[in-house]
């Protein structure tokens, strides 16, 4: 197999698997599949990350955190997509720069959790750790690991894929010219190393490796220890990749990922998807921008706002707080702009469905609604008319001074 290798690593937050043969034979059949996303089309899409990180251009990812399996959520994957278009195209009008789409999608059927098991009524399971591991109900059954998962993962991703590129819109060439088109390009976190390494392809033409499972893939806060797994995968790989980056961060680990996953300071290749909360921002992110761009480094920075704002509401759900959001988008921009670097974008967690899921909008969801439309797997997210709410702030935000 092609991204092996890693075995012998410390890799965070992977699953229990109950069946190392079962592992094995799913891990066989991955390995034999096409890629999802053709090699040349991440490369393609580092290319406009490359003007992103030099200035150029803004980053718009986004998607739901946590993809989930059967048909319900192909038809809220063209949604989101749609969704996502129409905020490129507010903020490139508005802020008259291209933006480059990027779906969190067709790929994000894994999670991170803080806790390995979860209590309900004196019962304690293990964590739902997205659909390419367990189920989300609440019975052992449902959350046992299944390594057969990761098949209907990979089948889902590619079904995904059709659906996006079949939509109105989709057209590549308009990308090019920097107009928005559809998200033609996906992304996820590369979390379960059981699915990413066997899904690695060479290009025979330059013999570099490619993760086949997206066109970009990032590490995840929990997962982005130096010595670990997660960081030696990303580093084999020549796609643009990601780091979320929270707010125990610190300028030298940072730096230590630089030097590992971008020794030559290639823009396009690195992202910092930086995810501090409204309240840490102004405190950490400055001393991290600062010092690792005077270390040379042209990684492009973006900002998720979601991360690091989510709070319990009185009844128990998770949320997250639009006016959170916007305060950390602001001093995200703010920061940047004061310190002379780009603010590169934004990684947001949203759907294109009417949800009721995060607090706040123009058409605003309170925290007494939460319970009518709750349909997330795990965070929750910016419905549409949030989502778009953002897009105008963005184009507020990014206006060039005139
Ligand atoms: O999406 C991110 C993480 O998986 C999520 O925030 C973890 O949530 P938890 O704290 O409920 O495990
Ligand atoms: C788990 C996620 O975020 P973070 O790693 O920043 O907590 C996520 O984006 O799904």
């Amino acid at each position: 197999m092609i991204g092996t290798a890693l075995g012998a690593l410390k890799s965070a937050q992977q699953p229990d698997w109950p069946d190392p043969a079962t592992l094995a034979t799913v891990v066989d059949l991955l390995s034999e599949q096409p890629p999802l996303t053709p090699l040349a089309e991440s490369d393609a899409l580092r290319a406009r990350l490359a003007a992103a990180a030099r200035g150029e251009a803004l980053l718009l990812q986004g998607g739901h955190c946590a993809e989930e399996f059967g048909d319900r959520a192909l038809v809220e994957a063209e949604s989101t997509a749609t969704t996502l278009r129409q905020m490129a195209e507010v903020i490139s009008y508005g802020a008259a720069v291209p933006v480059v789409p990027l779906g969190r999608m067709a790929g994000q059927y894994a999670k991170p959790r803080s806790k390995p098991t979860e209590e309900r009524d004196g019962v304690t399971l293990p964590a739902y750790r997205g659909d390419a591991v367990n189920g989300l109900g609440f019975t052992a059954a449902d959350r046992a690991a299944d390594p057969w998962r990761m098949m209907t993962a990979y089948d889902t991703a590619a079904r995904t894929l059709d659906r996006i590129r079949l939509l109105p819109g989709a057209d590549a060439e308009a990308e090019v010219a920097g107009v928005p088109g559809l998200p033609l390009h996906v992304s996820h976190e590369a979390l379960l190393l059981d699915y990413e390494s066997p899904l690695v392809r060479v290009d025979e033409a330059t013999g570099r490796r490619y993760a086949g499972s997206g066109h970009f893939v990032w590490i995840g806060e929990r997962t982005r220890q130096l010595d670990g797994g997660h960081v030696a995968f990303a580093a084999q790989i020549a796609n643009p990749v990601g780091v979320k980056v929270g707010p125990t961060a610190t300028a030298d680990e940072l730096l230590a990922l630089v030097e590992l996953l971008d020794p030559d300071a290639e823009p396009g290749r690195l992202t910092f998807i930086t995810r501090m909360g409204a309240e840490a921002i102004r405190e950490v992110l400055p001393g991290l921008v600062e010092k690792v761009t005077a270390a040379g480094s042209p990684a492009l920075w973006v900002t998720d706002p979601m991360h690091g704002n989510t709070r319990v509401a009185p009844g128990g759900r998770k949320t997250r707080l639009l006016d959170d959001i916007t305060a950390e988008i602001r001093a995200f921009v703010e920061i940047h702009r004061e310190l002379g670097t780009h603010p590169g974008g934004l990684h947001l967690e949203l759907t294109g469905a009417h949800v009721t899921e995060c607090v706040g909008g123009t058409d605003p969801v309170t925290l007494d609604d939460l319970d009518l439309r709750y349909t997330t797997a795990c965070d929750p997210r910016l419905n549409r008319g949030q989502a778009l709410d953002l897009a105008f702030l963005a184009a507020d935000l990014w206006r060039p001074a005139t």
